[in-house]
């Protein structure tokens, strides 16, 4: 257990956390953790409460660390990012595009600049806005749950990728110290497709309004997850996108036992469920905190994937109206009505 950051030397690279949320503030103070020199830039009311009382991060391991945010360290100032030697994008995708314009005053040219953010387009988002610096998509397989003002809890195992390139290598060290080690792969428009699939629980998940583990030990919402898995991935089969396995299960099967009957899903899917109870998706947090979801950046992607090859993804259709709905009504589904909602939305 650390209570407080080691001093990071003068020479250390500066890393920039751009929208110091659950996910943001988490990797940020890992990094501060082992000594990184980082900065995040985030909203005035968390601001606020680093005035008040220190960034505290958990895990579901035990791992315990707790530090005070000084106004330069983390700042609602995007100037900040003038200093950087690497940017992590942490934002919503509906914030992707106006991060950027951000950023775009003060990046050096050739920066680095990872997003960490679910969905598909949102490198390509920053790409287009960013020219001068190097955008590589990230991935973040793990749970960031902000239990109370500036206290956040990873619930979930998992390593960090991105996408290959020689510019992340410097870097390196200082994710490995911190305990979130980066992988460097080749193959994101797989590695995307493939969590977007895990992501296709978000949307179920905050319909449901119970934990994750609560939800998936449900068999009538795996089989809604099912469902939308299924049409996904004989969508990305027509498509030509292959996908990459993520989890202890190949993802091609993922639907398969996600259907198996409660008794045999939890034998087989053991590490599966090794997931924090308190543990919800980022769209049921979004959903709770009475703000705009990603579901458009997730189920939203299957439903243009659909579109691109004159098809239909009457499933994800369905998942994305739901949320939408919900984003007003604030109605939750129980199990068994969402998955016949969703079954007649497929006839
Ligand atoms: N939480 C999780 O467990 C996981 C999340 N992800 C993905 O990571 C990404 C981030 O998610 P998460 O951390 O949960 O999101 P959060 O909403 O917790 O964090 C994003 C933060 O960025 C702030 N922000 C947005 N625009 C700006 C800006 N221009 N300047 C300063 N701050 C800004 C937001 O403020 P405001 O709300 O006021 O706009 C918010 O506080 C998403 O794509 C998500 O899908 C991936 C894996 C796991
Ligand atoms: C880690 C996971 C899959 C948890 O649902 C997630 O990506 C999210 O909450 O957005």
């Amino acid at each position: 257990m650390a209570t407080e950051a080691p001093e990071s030397s003068p020479k250390s690279p500066r890393i920039l956390v751009f929208g110091a949320g659950s996910v943001g503030c988490y990797v940020g103070g890992r990094l501060m953790s082992a000594g990184a020199d980082v900065v995040m830039v985030g909203r005035a009311r968390l601001r606020k409460v680093f005035d008040e009382s220190p960034l505290v991060l958990t895990d579901y391991e035990g791992f315990h660390f707790e530090t005070r945010l000084a106004p330069d360290t983390f700042t609602e100032d995007p100037a900040a990012a003038a200093d950087a030697d690497l940017v992590l994008i942490t934002v919503k995708s509906a914030a992707t595009a106006e991060a950027a314009e951000h950023l775009a005053k003060y990046l050096r040219p050739g920066t680095p600049v990872v997003s960490l953010q679910n969905g598909i387009s949102n490198a390509e988002t920053l790409r287009t806005r960013l020219p001068q610096t190097r955008v590589l998509a990230g991935m973040i397989p793990f749970n960031v749950l902000q239990k109370s003002p500036g206290n956040f809890h990873h619930g979930t195992e998992g390593h960090l990728v991105a996408e290959q390139h020689p510019g992340l290598e410097p870097f390196l060290p200082a994710f490995e110290r911190c305990g979130l080690p980066f992988e460097l792969r080749e193959d994101m428009t797989a590695v995307m497709w493939s969590k977007l699939l895990l992501n296709l629980n978000n949307p179920i998940n905050a319909l449901s309004n119970v934990p994750l583990l609560e939800e998936l030990s449900d068999r009538n919402y795996r089989l809604c997850l099912a469902l939308a898995q299924q049409e996904t991935l004989g969508l990305l089969k027509q498509a030509g996108i292959p996908t990459v396995q993520l989890t202890a299960i190949p993802t091609p099967l993922i639907p398969k036992v996600m259907s198996l009957p409660n008794w045999l899903f939890k034998r087989l899917a053991q590490k599966m469920l090794a997931i924090d109870p308190i543990a919800r998706s980022s769209m049921w947090e979004d959903l709770e905190a009475g703000r705009p979801t990603e579901v458009d950046w997730i189920n939203g992607e299957v439903v243009q994937l659909a579109l691109s090859q004159n098809r239909k993804a009457p499933v994800n259709q369905r998942l994305t109206e739901l949320v939408h709905d919900c984003e007003q009504s604030r109605r939750r589904w129980a199990g068994d009505e969402l998955l016949a909602e969703l079954r007649s939305a497929s006839k």
